[in-house]
């Protein structure tokens, strides 16, 4: 009997499958980095040629790494970035161009063009009209790629590409959290809407069938490691991490730190909107004899948060690696009056600002890089303060504890200055990974290789709980401070 569940994790910055026993611990990993391009600035693609083959190389020596065949393996969770979109040609299975990164600013004007029909894309979608999105990617790829024959045309996102790779190019399916991140899905009716697709001219035949997240969206082909796994579960993976914190019911929330920060909050079964601007999406569904359980949620998008520090050590090369910065932050008393915007791609939540562009502010000629590395991180828990009270105002109940991950979660420093400046504790699992546990829980449980959702999510082990601290007052009043310097870099663009 299969005695292990496989996640696929495919972030932003890198591409992971992990190996989970029944205990729910980690058995065997493999993780590589991803090629980021920035071939203009603002513009941010990926090699989806380099994803699949990543894929491939990450489930291999993760098996190879637990010592275990691939038949030991009950059902894969894929788990990806959300919105990174491509097209590829259905017979030679070729991307058409690169994929184009959730990040990337290029589609704004085309956005601009489209002002008109901000109100109704986010009464269908319940999403802001911005370039984060698919919808536009999308337009500019048939736009730029003018294939000859729309019938050999797929377009899909991450998940869409892998599950289609992973299926020796039998499925074309996407779930519904993914889906709800285009611009394309009616959020009411889970479906592709006619309007929508209208709007942002993308052709129906290109699109990809909408499952429900936990339940069999296909198997693997034998030839591509030896033995037929199910693939049982797709969530975006924020979706992901929401469920790995056991995070099914309104008044439950999360913040994962990866290559941006995602803070969501289930609200239930209906649609909740925000007076906030927050997003309205698919939190996850579940296959039933008869079509499917649904959950909503409430979603605050920070594009920069890890990708800062990516930024400072592989842009300004001032550090060598991220876990650099935390010592580097502690070794100076305070930001020297230095604030950093982390506006690299734009500002998503609460402002969705695409003209907004990252700075520095309050430097003077005694700023060193150490000042510099503390307020990046500063900010990066400045910005989920930002949401945390949007979200605290939208539910009229404040939280009281924030439950983190994702790989800058690492950063002692950042989560203390996050507990600092929300004045509530930070609680730390000893799994940073929770998309990946996520996913796979869910394709376990879709499986039933586990049987109790609720038992598999609170037998996680918290690592350690940030309580607000001597820095608070301080926190504060940096906080008042960053968010004037929010102020000077909004609009910078256009
Ligand atoms: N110790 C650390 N301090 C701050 N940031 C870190 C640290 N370790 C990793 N990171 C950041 O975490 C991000 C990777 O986290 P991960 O959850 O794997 O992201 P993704 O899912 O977006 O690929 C990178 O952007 C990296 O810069
Ligand atoms: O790569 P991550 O983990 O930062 O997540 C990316 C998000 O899904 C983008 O919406």
């Amino acid at each position: 009997m299969p005695q292990y569940v496989m996640a696929l994790d495919l972030g932003t910055t890198g591409n992971r499958a992990i190996l989970f026993n029944r205990a729910g611990d980690i058995v065997g990993q493999a993780y590589k980095e991803l090629t980021q391009h920035y071939p203009q600035p603002g513009w941010v693609e990926h090699d989806a040629m380099e994803i699949w083959q990543d894929v491939q190389w990450a489930m291999k020596t993760a098996i190879a790494e637990a010592k275990i065949s691939a038949s030991d393996i009950a059902a894969i969770g894929l788990t990806v970035q959300r919105e990174t979109c491509l097209l590829w040609d259905k017979t030679t299975g070729e991307p058409l161009h690169k994929a184009i990164v959730w990040q990337d600013r290029r589609t704004a004007d085309m956005c601009a063009t489209l002002a008109d029909k901000k109100a109704d894309i986010y009464e269908r979608s319940g999403l802001f009209l911005d370039a984060y999105f698919s919808g536009t990617k999308l337009r500019w790829l048939l736009n730029k790629t003018q294939p000859a024959n729309l019938d050999n045309v797929l377009a899909g996102t991450i998940d869409t590409w892998a599950l289609w790779n992973l299926t020796g190019g039998n499925v074309h399916a996407t779930d519904h959290s993914n889906a709800s991140r285009t611009l394309l899905m009616n959020l009411a009716n889970q479906q592709w809407d006619d309007t929508l697709l209208n709007t942002f001219g993308i052709p129906r035949s290109l699109l990809a069938d909408i499952k429900p997240s936990q339940g069999i969206f296909g198997y693997t082909d034998p030839s591509i490691l030896g033995a037929e796994i199910p693939i049982a579960a797709i969530l975006g993976d924020q979706q992901a991490a929401l469920f790995a914190h056991g995070c099914d019911r309104p008044g439950l929330l999360k913040c994962t730190y990866g290559t941006g920060a995602f803070l969501v909050a289930h609200s239930g079964k209906e649609i909740v909107r925000s007076n906030n601007q927050l997003l309205s999406t698919i939190g996850w569904t579940t296959a039933t004899d008869g079509g499917y359980d649904l959950g909503y949620g409430l979603e605050g998008s920070m594009f920069t948060a890890g990708a800062c520090i990516q930024w400072l050590r592989d842009g300004l090369q001032i550090i060598d690696s991220a876990a650099d910065s935390e010592p580097l932050a502690l070794s100076v008393e305070d930001n020297g009056g230095v604030y950093f915007v982390p506006a690299l791609s734009g500002l998503g939540a609460p402002h969705w600002d695409m003209g907004a562009r990252g700075a520095f502010l309050g430097i003077t000629r005694g700023a060193t890089k150490a000042h510099m590395v503390r307020a990046v991180l500063e900010a990066i828990a400045n910005q989920v303060r930002e949401v945390v009270t949007a979200i605290n105002d939208d539910s009229g109940t404040p939280i009281t504890t924030l439950k983190v991950d994702g790989g800058a979660c690492h950063n002692n420093f950042l989560m203390q200055y996050q507990a600092d400046v929300l004045g509530i504790p930070v609680e730390r699992p000893a799994v940073l990974d929770a998309t990946a546990q996520g996913s796979a829980f869910a394709a376990g449980l879709a499986v039933g290789y586990w049987d109790d959702y609720t038992a598999l999510v609170s037998s996680r082990k918290i690592d350690k709980t940030f309580e607000p601290g001597a820095g608070k007052a301080a926190a504060q009043e940096n906080f008042a401070t960053w968010e004037r310097a929010v102020e000077r870099a909004k609009g910078w663009i256009g």
